[in-house]
């Protein structure tokens, strides 16, 4: 495993399945009290679990919280851009026409009902102009486009998904049906024939039948291929030979200059009430205090307050003091601070894939974050896939499909309210069988519902646990900083919940609250990859701290 990676295996008690969840519900933001981030470390602590309840949990506490047979059989649908192909997890099991289905539901499809196959923008079954209108319209809501966008994907993915729409050779309603139960086996038998290193079951549940192995196990597809050369922002322990086709960093200016523009609230905020304050004024305690107080509603933190008025009286005691010479020693002082934090996402591309877990708060940009990281993880060579993991909101779903196709990624997506661990355990199966370098995983982030959520992340952690000792190898969170001090208190909420161990945040073009990270910093010393800076497929830069200070005090490069 490579260096700076943190091993993250949670484990829970079955007590802890989640209730079965609302499937439309949808939540605003909601302050994180410290009530709340207290709650979070009262939970019992978590049990170690067998490969063999891992396949309880994906089935038997599904089962539990939710009676009706959505989640309990597990119906995944894997769409690959351009199409074709299109992999279905039903392409790697064999099945068995003639036997009864291992897991009976009244919602498990009957002999000769085809399993649902949803393409890319939902046109699979070619749709009305009704339909089509009404789909157009849900484009446009997801903030993917204009209309002229909307039509022009409804276009592309029917055109993309005629083929699916004829009767391919292995699709026949006899093989869908035996392929739903070699699923539902599949999940069972997750510890016995899974591609990854899982411990096997030592019995199968009392009331299921006996898991049936798969008969033809996926065989990891071998290919090779050249280091790819990472995008900035990245680093890698890869020794293979570079690909010679490195791909041309930014002009620093221009990146500089972008940063500036979208920390220019902050900043102007921030500078022209020390202007005001230092306006022909020798340095003394009471000028310092109000110095202090500044600084600290600017959100910098108390501690980075401190420094800068330590230094700046080491420097300027008695004597008088321009804006200019604070915003000066304030530039630096955050530069020490941020530097120790500025760190590239490194990716250990050994692991194939290397698994990012994407977690935070419900519109913190967790969708849009994955999307613009694909576009540079396959900007760059790399082979990316996606796994919609928030499965509480239709839009989140249909979003990611369109990040997918926009950025050349595959995706393993479910319906709506399915249980998020049986997806990832189905998309680390699909990418460890074609060799994705990296499976980036969404998750749903309703703070709001927070046991709910700490157990649905805490599954997935431990489902991934079970198929690679070290996955997830990344666990991502993204802060909204418009969100000011309330982001303080979600990394201390997630880094309990699912092992953070690096930070995004986004949302910093048109805040006048930037100041939040040099506070999260300071305080949790968490590496802080890349900042968002818009909401284009462009607008993520890696984080540089000396940029990052500079452009918050105003100061020239
Ligand atoms: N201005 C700006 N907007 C952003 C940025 N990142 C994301 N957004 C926008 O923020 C909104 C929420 O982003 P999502 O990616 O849907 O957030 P999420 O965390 O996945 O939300 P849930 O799916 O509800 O959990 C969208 O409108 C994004 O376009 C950014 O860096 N700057």
């Amino acid at each position: 495993m490579a260096l700076g990676f943190i091993k993250k295996i949670f484990s829970f008690g079955k007590d802890s399945a989640p209730a079965a969840q609302t499937p439309e519900e949808t939540t605003p933001h909601e302050p994180v009290s410290e009530q709340q981030a207290a709650d979070v470390d009262d939970l019992a602590p978590a049990t170690d679990v067998t490969a063999g309840e891992a396949r309880d949990l994906l089935l038997e506490e599904a089962e539990a919280a939710n009676p009706d047979a959505d989640l309990h059989r597990l119906e995944l649908h894997s769409d690959i851009y351009p199409l074709p192909p299109l992999v279905h997890p039903l392409q790697t099991t064999e099945a068995d026409g003639d036997e009864t289905p291992a897991v009976e539901h009244a919602d498990a499809p009957a002999a000769g009902e085809a399993i649902e196959v949803v393409p890319v923008a939902g046109s699979a079954a070619g749709l009305s102009p009704e339909a089509e209108t009404t789909r157009a319209a849900e484009l446009i809501n997801l903030g993917m486009g204009g209309v002229e966008h909307a039509h022009e994907e409804l276009a592309a993915s029917e055109k993309a998904a005629g083929p699916l729409l004829e009767e391919a050779p292995g699709d026949t309603p006899a093989e869908d049906d035996g392929a739903a139960a070699a699923i539902i086996d599949a999940a069972e038998a997750a510890s016995v024939d899974s591609p990854g290193d899982v411990v096997p079951a030592p019995t199968a549940p009392a009331k299921r039948k006996p898991a049936k192995a798969r008969k033809e196990p996926i065989e990891p597809v071998e290919e090779a291929r050249p280091a790819p050369v990472l995008p900035k922002g990245f680093s890698s322990t890869d020794q293979r030979p570079k690909e010679a086709d490195a791909p041309k960093p930014e002009p620093k200016r221009s990146w500089f200059q972008r940063l500036r523009a979208g920390l220019a609230r902050t900043s102007a905020q921030l500078t022209g009430q020390i202007a005001s304050l230092f306006t022909k004024r020798k340095l003394d305690d009471a000028t310092l205090q109000d110095l202090e107080d500044l600084l600290i509603q600017a959100d910098l933190g108390v501690e980075t307050a401190l420094r800068i008025t330590d230094t700046l009286a080491s420097e300027r005691y008695g004597k008088e003091v321009t804006g200019e010479d604070v915003a000066r020693i304030m530039a630096g002082e955050i530069t020490k601070v941020l530097e120790p934090v500025a760190k590239p996402l490194e990716l250990d591309l050994s692991h194939k894939p290397h698994v990012i877990l994407v977690v935070g708060v419900n519109g913190t940009g967790k969708t849009t974050t994955i999307g613009k990281l694909a576009a540079k993880l396959s900007g760059a060579g790399l082979k990316v896939m996606m796994a919609a993991g928030d499965t509480f909101r239709a839009a989140a779903i249909e979003q990611l499909h369109i990040w997918a196709e926009r950025t050349g990624s595959e995706i393993v997506s479910s319906k709506l309210g399915a249980d998020a661990a049986g997806l990832a355990y189905e998309a680390y199966e699909q990418a460890k069988a074609k060799q994705s370098d990296v499976l980036i995983i969404d998750t749903a982030g309703r703070l709001q519902n927070k046991t709910e959520l700490m157990a649905e992340l805490e599954k997935i952690v431990r489902v991934l646990g079970k198929l690679d000792p070290d996955a997830p190898h990344t666990v991502l969170q993204t802060l909204d900083a418009t969100t000011g001090q309330n982001a303080m208190n979600q990394v201390e909420i997630f880094r309990n919940v699912a092992g953070v161990s690096g930070l995004i945040m986004t949302k910093l073009d048109g805040t006048a609250r930037g100041g939040i990270l040099v506070a999260i910093a300071a305080k949790h010393k968490l590496p802080v990859y890349f900042i968002g800076v818009g909401e284009g497929i462009d607008d993520l830069e890696p984080f540089e701290a000396r940029d990052f200070a500079q452009a918050i005090a105003g100061v020239e490069a």
